[in-house]
This record gives C-alpha cells, sequence and structure tokens, in this order.
C-alpha cells in the first residue's frame, strides 16, 4: 500500500467496497506515511495475524456487525475472528471499539440514549419523541404512540440504522391509516418542521465539521395524504434536488434559523461520553417554532464530505487516542473532552466558507 520506505508502525484499514471506493486512498497512505504509518488494506477473509503486525485497527465493520447481529452465520464467523484477534492483540488501538459501534445501529437505543440526557432540555436541545413498532397491529402502534407522546407527520424507520440500503428507506406518514404501512421492526419519530435544512455535524475526536444539505420542507398531519416513500441518499446528499425539499410557498418564512454552536458543542460532548465514538457524524435540524435543535440521527464513519484535511486530523486524533491511553487517562472515564495538543488554536470557529453554504470548522472542544 505504500513506497518502499520501512514505517515502524501500521494501521490496518476495514471498509466495504462502497465506502472504500469513495475513499482518496493516494491522499489516505500519504497522510499516514507522513505520521510515521503504513497503511494495510485488511482483507477479511484472510487471518489478520497473517497480514503483518498492526497498530492501529481502524474500521467500519457497521454492515457485518448488523448482519451478524441479525443471524448471518459468514458475518457471525467473520466478527467472532476479529473479536478474537482484537482480544489476543489488546495493545492494538481500535477506533472504534466493536462495542461502542454496536450502539448505532439501533436507532431505538441510542435515541433512548439522547432522550436520557438531562442536559439537553435546558439547553435547547432535542430528540424528537419516538416509538419502536414490534408489530405491524396498527390499534397496538397507535396505542404506544400514544403513550411515548410521538405525534402525525411521523417518520418511519428501520429500526437496525446500518448493513442494508434498506437501513436508509424512510415512510413520511400523516394518519393513522398511514401506519399500516410500517414494517416492524421499525421506530416512529416525530416529525420536526426545519424549513428543508439539515445540518450535518461531523465529529473527529474533539474536532468537528458542519456543513448544511438540503432537507424535508415542513409537513403537518393530515388525514387525506398517503405516506411518502423516500431514501435519506435522494433526499440529504449535498447535489440532491428532491421536490420534497422545496418550501410550499405558504412556508417561505425567510427567517433563517442559524445553528447555535454551543448545542452542536453540547451533543458531541454527549456522544463522547455516553457512546465513546471517536469517529461519528450526527444530523440536526432547527425546530422552525421554538427555535430547538432536534438531533434525529447520528452515524458511525460517515463520509466527512467536504471537511478540510480529513486525514490529518484522523492522524492527529489516532496520535491523540494512542497518546491519551498510553498515559492511562481515557477520555471518557473523567467525563470531560479536553483540550488536544498539537496546533493549538483558540476555542473559536474558523469560517471557512460563505453565509450561506456555510462550513465551520470548530477546534478544541472544552
Ligand atoms: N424527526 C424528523 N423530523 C424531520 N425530518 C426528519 C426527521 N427524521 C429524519 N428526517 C429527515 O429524513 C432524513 C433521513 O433521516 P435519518 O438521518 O434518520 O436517516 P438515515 O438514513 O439514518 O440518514 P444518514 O444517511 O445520515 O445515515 C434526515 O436527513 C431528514 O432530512
Ligand atoms: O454524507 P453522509 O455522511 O450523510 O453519508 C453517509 C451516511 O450518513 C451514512 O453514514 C452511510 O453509512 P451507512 O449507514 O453505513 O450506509 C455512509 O455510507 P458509507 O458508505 O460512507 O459508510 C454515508 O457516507
Ligand atoms: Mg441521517
Amino acid at each position: 500500500m505504500s513506497d518502499n520506505i520501512y514505517y515502524e508502525k501500521s494501521i490496518g484499514l476495514w471498509m466495504s467496497d462502497k465506502k472504500s471506493q469513495k475513499l482518496n486512498w493516494k491522499e489516505l497512505i500519504k497522510a499516514c506515511n507522513s505520521h510515521g504509518y503504513n497503511l494495510v488494506k485488511l482483507d477479511l477473509e484472510q487471518a489478520f495475524e497473517d497480514q503483518g503486525k498492526i497498530d492501529v485497527f481502524l474500521h467500519k465493520l457497521t454492515d457485518v456487525i448488523a448482519a451478524a447481529d441479525q443471524g448471518d452465520a459468514k458475518a457471525a464467523k467473520i466478527i467472532r475472528r476479529v473479536e478474537q484477534y482484537l482480544s489476543n492483540h489488546p495493545n492494538i488501538t481500535v477506533i472504534d471499539p466493536l462495542d461502542n459501534v454496536r450502539i448505532l445501529l439501533n436507532r431505538y437505543y441510542y435515541y433512548s440514549i439522547l432522550q436520557d440526557e438531562s442536559s439537553f432540555k435546558s439547553h435547547g436541545i432535542f430528540t424528537p419523541a419516538f416509538a419502536e413498532f414490534p408489530t405491524s397491529n396498527i390499534k397496538d402502534n397507535i396505542e404506544i404512540m400514544r403513550e411515548r407522546g410521538v405525534r402525525f407527520p411521523v417518520i418511519c424507520k428501520p429500526t437496525i440504522a446500518h448493513g442494508s440500503k434498506s437501513a436508509h428507506e424512510m415512510i413520511l406518514i400523516f394518519n393513522e391509516r398511514g401506519l399500516s404501512v410500517a414494517k416492524p421492526p421499525c421506530v416512529v419519530q416525530s416529525f420536526v418542521n426545519h424549513n428543508a435544512i439539515l445540518h450535518k455535524v461531523f465529529v473527529v475526536g474533539n474536532r468537528y465539521h458542519i456543513c448544511e444539505r438540503p432537507s424535508l420542507k415542513n409537513f403537518y398531519a393530515s388525514e387525506d395524504l398517503d405516506p411518502i416513500f423516500y431514501s435519506t441518499g435522494e433526499v440529504c446528499k449535498a447535489d440532491s434536488q428532491s421536490t420534497l425539499s422545496i418550501l410550499d410557498p405558504n412556508d417561505e418564512t425567510g427567517i433563517k434559523m442559524h445553528l447555535n454552536e454551543e448545542k452542536v458543542k453540547d451533543v458531541i460532548r454527549v456522544i463522547r461520553k455516553k457512546i465513546g465514538l471517536i469517529l461519528a457524524g450526527f444530523d440536526v435540524v432547527i425546530d422552525n417554532t421554538t427555535g430547538n435543535h432536534a438531533v434525529i440521527d447520528i452515524n458511525v464513519f460517515p463520509s466527512y464530505d467536504n471537511f478540510p484535511n480529513f486525514f490529518e486530523h484522523l492522524l492527529d486524533c489516532i496520535e491523540d487516542t494512542i497518546r491519551k491511553s498510553n498515559s492511562d487517562c481515557s477520555l471518557e472515564e473523567n467525563g470531560r473532552i479536553e483540550d488536544y495538543g498539537g496546533n493549538h488554536r483558540p476555542n473559536g470557529l474558523i469560517n471557512i466558507g460563505d453565509s450561506h453554504n456555510y462550513e465551520v470548522m470548530g477546534m478544541n472542544i472544552i
């Protein structure tokens, strides 16, 4: 994977072909080498022991873990082998630990972690009311929604957040008769009107980057509307141009709701403390009536689209993690996200984009 210079340490990397095709391998190898690491592209079909010594295991195994947890024997065998290898090599830095990644495989589970976060309410942060449908019995599901304060319109999402294309297949449901399309196991989450603006926060350890994406226009409960099926990829990518994102004329409020960076940092602190991932992303929409910030989704190792110098920040963070684990004081143990070393910058934000499609690099979350 790299020129014939010997590098003392190695990063073993595995990700799906789908993700791998989007990766700029040349740039990643350059960043690894500049930090004194070889980059080894691991093969899950071969024993890791036969693929060279690694010091860091960097992965996005979400699809394989999800398949294993759903009973896929081949995937289960792979995950067992990976976990056995890592337990035989406790000095390998894993980014991120499989048990932490598992937290984000189940939407109901991680929504519950967010909902239970007591600090959010007073900071104007929330996760929309949600409920899980264990069966497709509409009467039972209406009762479950009532008990949990979930109100139409709702977005129906697969409970399992990764592992197949269907994990991103969403359904907007406007009334009780629309619940007939919900296919359990699934969660329903109250829809938050947010003027079709999605804020994606990409996190690498203590650093984050925010970008705006198209989202869904404002919707209201209605007995007349049939469910709307969509996939996230067709509505919320940077280049998406879905009619679902075009605000209705009477919704053109002209008021721009500004993302509050302090709220973003609060969410990052909670994710780092309660979920403990180095590589994560989350989606925020701003309630257009209250201005409160709704965290509607958290992702493992997302795209890091437009994250400036992502690979450099990744390697810095890997080295930071190794340094901290060697000094045996984990970030999560003391519950604080500390300042990090490196090119210390003021705790400010560097506005690196125009105000419309703004992108803001946040450094040093304290
Ligand atoms: N509660 C909600 N209120 C308003 N819009 C929502 C809500 N939940 C989801 N959405 C819209 O649906 C999109 C997809 O939802 P979500 O992010 O949960 O799905 P996902 O497939 O896991 O996304 P990703 O591609 O980020 O993994 C969001 O980007 C947003 O546009
Ligand atoms: O541009 P984003 O970060 O929104 O796209 C992500 C998406 O949010 C999910 O994290 C995808 O992961 P899966 O849920 O596992 O499909 C990412 O796909 P990946 O192939 O990069 O892992 C998207 O990049
Ligand atoms: Mg999302």
